[in-house]
């Protein structure tokens, strides 16, 4: 029978390798304006091959968690589906813009909360016209307000958490087609962990694919129906998450 689902996501025998150039003297500035003067090539010392041959195809309305212990390549792989890494060998191709969720997205710590908000939203593609109402909205699910008016305050008054908050919420304001999630839903407390796995599933609802990398067992197991595991840079496994988890789990206990 035809698989009728649509295809958000192909990832296709991806390979990305990071080229990690000396540290000390061959780095310096001094260095090099030197190879710009002389022309030399730089000497690229180490490569490391995070992603070594992935494949699998993502559809619409999956929300599809990454597992594997540190250094398993899972940001990279986000990153790349991204578009913020290029892929050495092999492809990937997604439908839309994907978003990777910008916790770390660069906010201007000058400014109010309340401005960032607007500046974000805007950056993302947002008219002036949709951000105005969608303002109070994103500052109550932030709930940077809960402890008096901090989004009239400068950001570089906010706890670490409190900024990760705000960036959540001003990603998750907009509806994408493809959002990828890293590790998001570790900040903050338990209630706004709890809002935040909700607006992941409201997204999903809103037809999109949902990626997200996360150490939390619990978050990946309420929002995700189907996980793949990578180690090494390669996939392990791929299915439901309840069986993805139970090998997943018998592997690091070993
Ligand atoms: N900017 C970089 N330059 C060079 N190597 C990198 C870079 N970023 C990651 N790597 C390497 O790529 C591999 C995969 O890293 P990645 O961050 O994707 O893993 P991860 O599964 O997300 O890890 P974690 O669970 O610790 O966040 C690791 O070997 C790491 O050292």
């Amino acid at each position: 029978m035809a698989d009728e689902r649509e295809p958000t996501v192909i990832v296709d025998d991806a390979h990305i390798t990071y080229r990690v150039q000396q540290s000390g003297s061959a780095s310096s500035p001094l260095a090099g304006f030197k190879r710009i003067v002389t022309g030399a090539k730089p000497t690229i010392l180490r490569e490391v091959h995070a992603i070594k041959g992935v494949s699998f195809v993502a559809y619409k309305g999956e929300a599809i968690g990454l597992i594997g212990t540190n250094g398993s390549g899972k940001s990279t792989l986000l990153r790349a589906i991204a578009g913020l890494l290029p892929v050495e060998k092999g492809a990937i191709f997604a439908s839309g813009q994907p978003s990777l969720l910008g916790v770390n997205a660069a906010l201007m710590n000058d400014l109010p909360g309340e401005r960032n908000v607007v500046l974000g939203c805007l950056a993302m593609g947002m008219s002036p016209a949709e951000v105005k109402p969608m303002v109070k909205e994103i500052i109550d699910f932030s709930g940077i307000n809960e402890r008096g008016d901090f989004s009239s305050l400068p950001m570089r008054t906010y706890s670490s958490g409190m900024a990760a908050r705000l960036r959540f919420a001003i990603s998750a304001a907009k509806k994408h087609d493809v959002l990828l999630i890293d590790e998001a839903l570790a900040t903050g407390d338990a209630k706004f962990r709890k809002r935040s796995e909700q607006r992941v599933r409201d997204l999903r609802a809103e037809a999109g694919t949902v990626f997200l990398v996360s150490h939390s067992e619990q978050s990946i197991r309420d929002t995700c129906e189907r996980s793949v595991w990578l180690e090494s840079g390669l996939i392990r496994a791929d299915g439901p998450t309840d069986e993805v988890m139970k090998e997943y789990e018998a592997f690091v206990k070993k």
